[in-house]
């Protein structure tokens, strides 16, 4: 068995694990040949990649980023003009692939599947992302070390925010899902937790700040880069020329201090941790879900189970078809146990009333 493998999209901690996982699964099982294609879909257009051996993966397991590199802008269809797809799926027959690993988000599943579509080989998906907003599956590796670095930031900008009696805003990652922020919020103790499923209330924010500020001095609001006001847009950063979805967003906790500035008396401060989150080495949690994330994945190749992607489903590992997760994007639930329990506990969710 010949197998190609490459990572798409956003880099995340935990990528070289399932690499390692992946690899060192095929050798033992099955003594399969692996290749590792450099730069996600990018290597496959020019036809660059190398071999993955027990030594190439080896000690690799607790490194941030990707061994093989990542793309987020090269699509085979639409490749400087021209659609290159053609030359894609030959390529692989060249390498004589029977199938492919292909470790990312949306956008890498639906990559991989249109290629299978048209005469590409077979593939098997492995779920990765800091922002935990893929459907069908309920932890994406990555978000935990995101979370973790976010709380860490959290609690580090409190103690200066307490120290000059100020209103601190912490903007996290994680696209058009709150889940970094809701989790992080939690776990950082933020008194206001604002997430792109529920758009906020200027004056209800200004209002839990002035009666903090009475009471403890300080607040800590947490904001997903997806948030907006009520009746507002999206804060938009940058457009990445070439990406399938070119929209980054960012921006949005320095839009919410100059607006609550001149409503509050205490002085209003906001850090936007940006890929921070997205770098270094994974958490122990995330070693050890990427690690089984890639370990299933070589079940699924050895038993011939294709257009599947890996996925972790009430605590278990299993697997979905591509087509349920091409072209989604999974959010928060208005109903979810922990927006209940952030309201329980007095964490403002930005709703007026
Ligand atoms: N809608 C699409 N149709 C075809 N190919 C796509 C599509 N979206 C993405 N791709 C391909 O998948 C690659 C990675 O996509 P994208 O940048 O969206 O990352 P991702 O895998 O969704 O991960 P993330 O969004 O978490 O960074 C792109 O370089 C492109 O080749
Ligand atoms: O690295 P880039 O292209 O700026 O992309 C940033 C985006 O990617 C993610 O880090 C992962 O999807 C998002 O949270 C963020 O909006
Ligand atoms: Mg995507």
């Amino acid at each position: 068995m010949r197998i190609g493998m490459l990572t798409g999209g956003g880099d995340c901690p935990g990528l070289n694990a399932v690499i390692r996982a992946v690899t060192k699964s095929l050798i033992r099982q099955c003594g399969a040949e692996v290749i590792g294609i450099e730069d996600g879909f990018l290597g496959l257009i020019e036809r660059r990649v190398r071999p993955l051996g027990w030594d190439e993966v080896s000690g690799i397991l607790a490194t941030g980023g990707t061994i093989l590199g990542t793309s987020n802008t090269a699509s085979p269809f639409a490749w400087r003009g021209r659609d290159v797809a053609a030359e894609v799926v030959a390529y692989q027959r060249e390498l004589g692939l029977d199938a492919l690993v292909t470790i990312g988000g949306d956008g890498t599943m639906t990559m991989a599947a249109r290629l299978g579509e048209v005469g590409g080989v077979p593939m098997v998906g492995v779920p990765k992302t800091i922002d935990n907003d893929i459907a069908g599956c309920e932890r994406s590796f990555g978000f935990d070390t995101a979370v973790a670095t976010v709380t860490e930031a959290l609690e580090r900008v409190e103690t200066t925010g307490q120290s000059h009696g100020r209103v601190m805003i912490v903007e996290t990652m994680g696209r058009y899902a709150g889940w970094i922020a809701l989790e992080a919020g939690l776990a950082g103790a933020a008194d206001v937790i604002l997430l792109p499923e529920i758009d906020f209330d200027l004056e209800r924010v200004a209002a839990v700040c002035r009666e903090r500020h009475a009471r403890r001095r300080a607040t800590l609001i947490c904001i997903a880069e997806g948030a907006r006001p009520v009746g507002g847009t999206l804060t938009v950063e940058r457009a990445v020329a070439g990406s399938p979805d070119p929209i980054r967003l960012g921006g949005v906790a320095h839009l919410l201090r100059e607006r609550l500035q001149p409503r509050v008396d205490a002085e209003v401060r906001a850090t936007v941790l940006g890929h921070v989150q997205r770098g270094g080495s994974p958490t122990p949690f995330d070693r050890v879900l990427a690690t089984q994330y890639g370990n299933e994945a070589a079940h699924l190749l050895r038993r011939g189970q294709f257009g599947r992607m890996v996925t972790l489903q009430d605590g278990r590992l299993a697997s979905v078809p591509l087509a349920a997760v091409a072209g989604q994007n999974r959010r928060v639930p208005l109903d979810h146990p922990l927006l209940v329990c952030a309201r329980e506990i007095g964490v403002c969710l930005g709703e007026a009333g």
